[in-house]
């Protein structure tokens, strides 16, 4: 099974319908530079992506492809949006030369619709100036914050081309509404469900994904990332002026907690406390309050001067009186020398891959 599951679920075949060969004379004859892929969960979006691009680049095309699926990415590591250049044919994205990735932070993107939209539109231009098409693949998230997020992704990025894949049951309605919307923004063209796609249930994609993390944090260290050095994104704690001993006492006292270090941003308080006491019944938007535990193994990128990601750690030990963390990485040296900042995800992982659970948006 193990073997099964350390590869993609989604491997190159030609065992597809018809309607993916006039796809690929489409794209030739027209000479589309940006193609999206739009489907629900287990449509066929990657394996039929995964198609085009042999196709294309056995007819001599430069491809590039901008995996935004965050939830079950191709191209590693998880929990960004990446770019890749094919370097000729392959049978599973996980072959495709990673060039550039943006952070997300987290394996849905429900929460981080504007990350995802800027992250697709950043490396669709990036793969532009690289290759002579890009295809861009999608999460299955097409209903509700998911509709709104594919057509917002639509009017960013202005494929040349975006392909529809027919849904079934309740979500061909879905796809048929998203496909009027966006008539007026891109070609449309809408392909046929394979009779071959098979569903994965929430567990056995948890289980894929358990393989990728570990795989990415294979031989990971620890390192140690000085504060004073780095930028915080993502979160609101280590900015700001750090609070005064009285401000502290005075919180603790009003709210009962332990307060182990705390800021004063412009009009608003972010604290670190001791434990979950369970009360939520404080005004966040005065003062935000995280439990030191969930800042154990939460995900964290390293982003370089141009707002890209270098890649990830795991946040094992912040040090917060000597204004340091500790993190695990495979990053190199060398590597971690282009970080200009550290931006805090919403997942908490270990390095074996298993997924200890996501956290709000406004939690951090
Ligand atoms: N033409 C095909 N022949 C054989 N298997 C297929 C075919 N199309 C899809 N599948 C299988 O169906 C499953 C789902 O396909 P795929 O991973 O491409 O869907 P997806 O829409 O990209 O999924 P996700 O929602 O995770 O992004 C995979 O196991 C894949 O191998």
């Amino acid at each position: 099974m193990e073997g099964e599951i350390t590869s993609n679920k989604a491997v190159y075949t030609r065992n597809v319908p018809e309607d993916r060969l006039q796809l690929v004379e489409i794209i030739d004859k027209s000479r589309a530079k940006v193609v999206m892929f739009i489907g629900d969960v287990d449509s066929g979006k990657t394996t039929t992506l995964t198609f085009v691009a042999n196709e294309l680049i056995g007819k001599g095309y430069r491809v590039a492809i901008v995996d935004s699926d965050v939830g079950q990415k191709g191209i590693l590591p998880p929990a960004t949006i990446s770019l890749g250049i094919a370097g000729g044919r392959f049978s599973n994205l996980n072959e495709v030369a990673p060039v550039a990735h943006y952070f997300i932070g987290t394996t849905t993107p429900s929460q981080h619709t504007a990350e995802t939209v800027v992250g697709v539109k950043r490396l669709v231009e990036l793969g532009k100036s690289m290759a002579d098409v890009v295809l861009i693949d999608t999460t299955g998230f097409i209903s509700g914050r998911g509709f709104d997020l594919k057509r917002l992704k639509i009017e960013a990025t202005e494929p040349d081309l975006t392909v529809f894949i027919k849904g079934k049951g309740e979500r061909e309605g879905d796809i048929r509404r998203l496909m009027d919307s966006v008539s007026n923004l891109t070609n449309t063209f809408l392909l046929q469900r394979s009779g071959e796609v098979r569903r994965y249930d929430p567990a056995e994609r948890r289980e894929i994904r358990r393989v990728k993390w570990r795989k990415y944090f294979e031989g990971s260290r620890t390192v140690e990332v000085d504060l004073s050095h780095l930028r915080v994104s993502g979160t609101s704690m280590f900015s700001g002026r750090p609070l005064t001993p009285e401000e502290r006492e005075l919180i603790e006292r009003i709210h009962g907690w332990v307060v182990l270090d705390g800021w004063k941003g412009k009009e608003e308080y972010a604290v670190i406390k001791a434990g979950d006491d369970g009360k939520r019944y404080y005004n966040r938007s005065v003062i935000k309050a995280v439990d030191f535990e969930s800042l154990s193994n939460l995900l964290v990128g390293f982003i370089d001067g141009r707002g890209l990601c270098l890649g990830l750690g795991i946040l094992k030990w912040p040090r917060l009186s000597e204004g340091k963390l500790e993190v695990l990485t495979p990053l190199s040296e060398g590597e971690l020398a282009k970080a200009t900042e550290i931006r805090f995800g919403r997942i908490r992982v270990t390095e074996t891959g298993e997924e200890l659970g996501l956290l709000m948006r406004d939690e951090l």
